[in-house]
């Protein structure tokens, strides 16, 4: 059957939904492994879904808004995941999200159990104020419920939510909870002023740099891609140039010599066989609405056709089920990083490992959003510095620095904070970001190699997605089995 013919079969296929596609995958993985059915069964459901109607008065009305809090499993507490501002937003997708959380934090070894929440809403149709009241009104609802919580359940960004919605709902917290001394670890994602962490806002989007730059570390695992060589010169297209899609286009095309030739958004997409100047294109859509009439490259209306043109890398940033049964024939790009969640449904996964592309999945791709909020909720927890602001500390405080170390290395159980890397730049006097950095660059090189290994040795593993599956399922389950459901 040529690719073609496959994909006139493929697309009369019925398409699984979010939710079930994640349960396709979660299933491809467990039948390598020797769960007994009943723990197979706990891990894969989710837990319990929090549905809210609530009404705010706007523009001289009532106006009655949809909210979502899914928490898949709590075999860590607290549960961690974001909340998604979005029309699309629906239980389904929640819980879908919700699972992908769990595993992701599996993954890195970010000590927290699987959450996500979303509110049916479109952010744009809202001016600021009205949506700061929205959303304390839907913080007060999770709030009083413990469903926003610094000990059992911290929400983060995501699609359509950053930093100043963080920054409301940690006031609220406050507002409910005064004397609560930790109450800033209830949410991360914050501004800086408002407890935030240095570099949490790029997070995910260096996270795939990470990734990437970890992958071709690895010559034999390109090769699998058909591809040679380093990023420097890769053709690499992006779809979505929002916090995840626009931090890692920029790092790739500015830090690795990568070439942005395409971007694709919400109104359609820009392609420039020689690259394109990521930033410009960003300051073009902050001051057009869009990439319509962007000068220096082609546009075209319909975005999704850029999907299905020659490059290097693709990079899915922007919804799920982009790359589903009726285009995943036609994909041309040997190697996907899966920067958004569940960008490929369970059709076209099958699809593209049968046509040899790799996918770099998203519970480790886009982990590095999570790794970094760790770190922020940590700092907010130990009520120390994370890192030191002067460049060099002087030889009297050494042995405090040691002591902060320790301190450090015990909150974090000790992960990576005892690492050289680390250890010697701490001592140094190194800044928050510079820790922050290392810690997400160790975070996502550890995962990766965990990930091939299974990958390369273990018979039956023909893909990064259920090699990654496998990994994080294993602990999730010795985690259940040693503390009890
Ligand atoms: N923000 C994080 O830290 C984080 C962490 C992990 C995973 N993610 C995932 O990454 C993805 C993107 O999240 P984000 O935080 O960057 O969201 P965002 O809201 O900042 O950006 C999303 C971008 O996608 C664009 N878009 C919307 N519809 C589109 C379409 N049909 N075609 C092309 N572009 C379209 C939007 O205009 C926007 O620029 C989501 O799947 C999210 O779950 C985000």
């Amino acid at each position: 059957m040529t690719p073609s013919d496959s994909s006139q079969t493929d697309t009369m296929l019925p398409e699984p939904g979010f939710r079930e596609s994640v349960d396709i995958m979660f299933n491809r993985a467990v039948k390598l492994m020797d769960l007994s059915p009943g723990l197979e069964e706990k891990i894969r459901v989710c837990n319990a879904t929090y549905v809210v109607r609530f009404g705010v008065r706007l523009r001289g009305g009532i106006h009655t808004f949809t909210g979502y809090r899914a928490v898949h499993s709590e075999h860590m507490e607290p549960v961690k995941g974001g909340i998604r501002y979005a029309l699309s937003v629906h239980q389904d997708e929640v819980e879908a999200l919700a699972a992908l959380m769990t595993y992701k934090c599996a993954l890195v070894d970010a000590p927290f159990g699987g959450s996500k929440g979303g509110l049916c809403i479109d952010p744009r149709a809202w001016e600021e104020h009205e949506l700061e009241q929205i959303t304390r009104r839907f913080a007060y609802e999770l709030i009083k419920r413990d469903l926003i919580h610094p000990a059992q359940n911290v929400p983060a960004p995501d699609m359509g939510t950053g930093e100043r919605e963080m920054a409301w709902i940690a006031d609220q917290y406050k507002r409910m909870h005064t004397t609560d001394i930790n109450g800033a670890a209830c949410v991360t994602g914050k501004p800086i002023n408002a407890g935030g962490i240095n570099g949490r806002t790029e997070a995910t989007g260096r996270g795939v740099q990470y990734a990437l730059r970890e992958f071709f570390r690895h010559p034999e695992d390109v090769a699998r891609a058909r591809l040679d060589g380093t990023l420097a010169g890769k053709r690499v297209i992006v779809q979505g140039l929002g916090n995840v899609g626009y931090h890692a286009a920029k790092f790739l095309s500015e830090e690795d010599g990568a070439l942005v030739t395409g971007i694709i958004e919400h109104d359609g997409s820009v392609y420039r066989e020689a690259g394109l100047d990521v930033e410009d294109v960003k300051q073009w859509i902050v001051s057009h609405g869009g990439l319509k009439g962007y000068p220096e490259a082609t546009y075209a209306a319909d975005g999704a056709t850029l999907l299905e043109h020659e490059c290097d890398i693709l990079i899915p940033a922007a919804l799920e089920g982009t790359l589903h049964r009726g285009n995943a024939a036609r994909i041309k790009a040997p190697l996907i990083v899966e920067a958004a969640n569940g960008p490929t449904t369970a059709g076209a996964d099958e699809i593209l490992r049968d046509k040899g592309v790799v996918i770099i999945p998203d519970m480790y791709a886009n982990a590095g959003g999570v790794t970094v909020s760790y770190f922020e909720w940590v700092k907010n927890l130990s009520h120390i510095r994370f890192g030191r602001m002067e460049r060099r500390a002087e030889e009297a405080r050494h042995q405090m620095l040691v002591n902060e170390l320790e301190r450090l290395d015990d909150m974090l159980e000790h992960r990576w904070s005892m690492t050289p890397d680390f250890k010697e730049k701490y001592l140094r006097g190194s800044d928050e970001l510079e820790l922050v950095r290392s810690g997400l660059d160790d975070t996502m090189r550890t995962a990766y190699q965990a990930m091939r290994k299974v990958w390369h040795e273990h018979a039956g593993v023909q893909d990064l997605r259920t090699a990654a599956y496998l990994v994080s399922i294993r602990k999730v389950a010795d985690s259940y089995r040693a503390k009890g459901l």
